[in-house]
């Protein structure tokens, strides 16, 4: 891969590689666009098999973090981190701290949190290094694990999907399919058992699947099976790239409404199932509410103000389908719009010098 032809073809302004011998540390952090603010975005700790697989996972992961924030209202730009390695056996407090040390070099241009891999403890510990991190204890008056205010997000946008698509947000007697039910989904089935939702679960570890069926009368599917399985809403809570060639035709939902990132392998894939006349909420869009949480922090945190904050992503989802329908376009585009048109009139918004540091020249 050509790494400054992609970077350029994408407008990346900063990818640092990140190497400390002592702690095995081998990390990646990518700052994709700050005009809206410093970039924030979660740390991804994961047995990469080659390096190319980490670069394109971060510079996507990083991205996608500008286009979720901006859609979010945030006045944060987008990226994110991965550090490569098994989170089951790599992990350290030497690890951390080094991969610390390395954001407080980058003096608050990027501010890291929770993601896949990663934990509140893990946090704590890139927190002895520095202050750019969020998700930290609540001890040190931080947000703590962002995955239930994620999950609370999933919850309210696929309530407004549904909305679209049945006529009526009520969950009650659906039938939805969750495809991995980690931190975030086991918080989302929470409130879908509570609200009367029956529930269709996977998940490659055999010990999360059966946290879902003794505790909310899940049924269990094999990996596999879920994509095809009758339900009215399939809910991606796994990784990412799984809306693809493969799994497109077997799909019976009327929704696919999710956690993960990224979740359509390529853009065909967005306007595939939109020429099927699915509802699809855009992942970024939907799953903003452990970004919205942790960036309450920057203020001095409010979780009364945060999850008020999560609230709109209900009515994010509503107006991304009026711009869809406004413009004939798929929902994935819509929320591409609505994201870069924000960015945009930031940027223009500066083009005058303050003597306040807050003036951004990008361009
Ligand atoms: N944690 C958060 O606050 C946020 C998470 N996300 C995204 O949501 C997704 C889930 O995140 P978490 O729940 O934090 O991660 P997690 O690691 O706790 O949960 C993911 C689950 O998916 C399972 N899984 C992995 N591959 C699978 C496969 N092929 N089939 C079935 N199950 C599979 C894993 O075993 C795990 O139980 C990720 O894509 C993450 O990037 C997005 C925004 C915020
Ligand atoms: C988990 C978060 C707090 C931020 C993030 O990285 C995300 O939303 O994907």
């Amino acid at each position: 891969m050509n790494i400054f032809d992609y970077m350029q073809k994408y407008d990346y302004e900063q990818l640092v590689f990140c190497q400390d011998e002592n702690s095995g540390l081998k990390a990646i952090i990518c700052i994709h666009d700050t005009t809206l603010g410093p970039a924030l975005g979660g740390t991804r700790m994961w047995p990469y098999k080659t390096e190319e697989e980490a670069i394109v996972d971060v510079l996507r992961l990083g991205r996608g973090m500008t286009y979720k924030n901006a859609a979010a209202g945030l006045n944060i730009g987008g990226g994110k981190a991965v550090i490569i390695g098994d989170p089951r056996e790599h992990k350290s407090e030497e690890l951390f701290r080094a991969f610390g040390r390395y954001i407080q070099g980058l003096n608050g241009r990027y501010i890291t949190a929770e993601d896949v891999g990663t934990t509140v403890a893990d946090m704590d510990m890139i927190h002895l290094e520095t202050d750019f991190v969020t998700g930290v204890s609540p001890a040190f008056g931080s947000s703590g694990n962002p995955s239930p205010v994620t999950a609370y997000g999933v919850y309210r946008g696929m309530k407004a999907a549904a909305k679209l698509a049945f006529g009526s947000d009520s969950l009650s007697g659906r039938v939805i399919a969750v495809q991995g039910v980690g931190n975030v989904a086991y918080n989302l089935c929470r409130h879908l058992h509570e609200e009367g939702a029956h529930l269709i679960v996977t998940d490659i570890n055999q010990e999360n699947v059966d946290r879902a069926v003794n505790d909310f009368g899940a049924k269990a599917v094999g990996v596999n099976e879920i994509f095809g399985v009758e339900c009215d809403i399939f809910s991606p809570c796994a990784l990412g790239a799984i809306i693809n060639d493969d799994t497109i035709p077997l799909f019976k939902a009327k929704v696919i409404a999710g956690a993960a990132n990224n979740q359509l392998k390529e853009e065909k894939h967005g306007d595939q199932i939109h020429e099927m006349g699915l509802i699809y909420a855009p992942d970024y869009v939907i799953n903003a509410g452990g970004v919205i949480n942790v960036a309450d922090e920057l203020q001095g945190y409010n979780r009364e103000r945060a999850l008020k904050k999560v609230e709109t992503i209900y009515d994010n989802i509503l107006k991304i389908y009026e711009i869809a329908e406004r413009d004939g376009m798929a929902s994935y585009k819509a929320a591409d719009r609505m994201a870069e048109e924000r960015i945009a009139s930031v940027a223009r918004s500066r083009n005058t010098f303050l003597q306040n540091g807050k003036t951004v020249y990008k361009r």
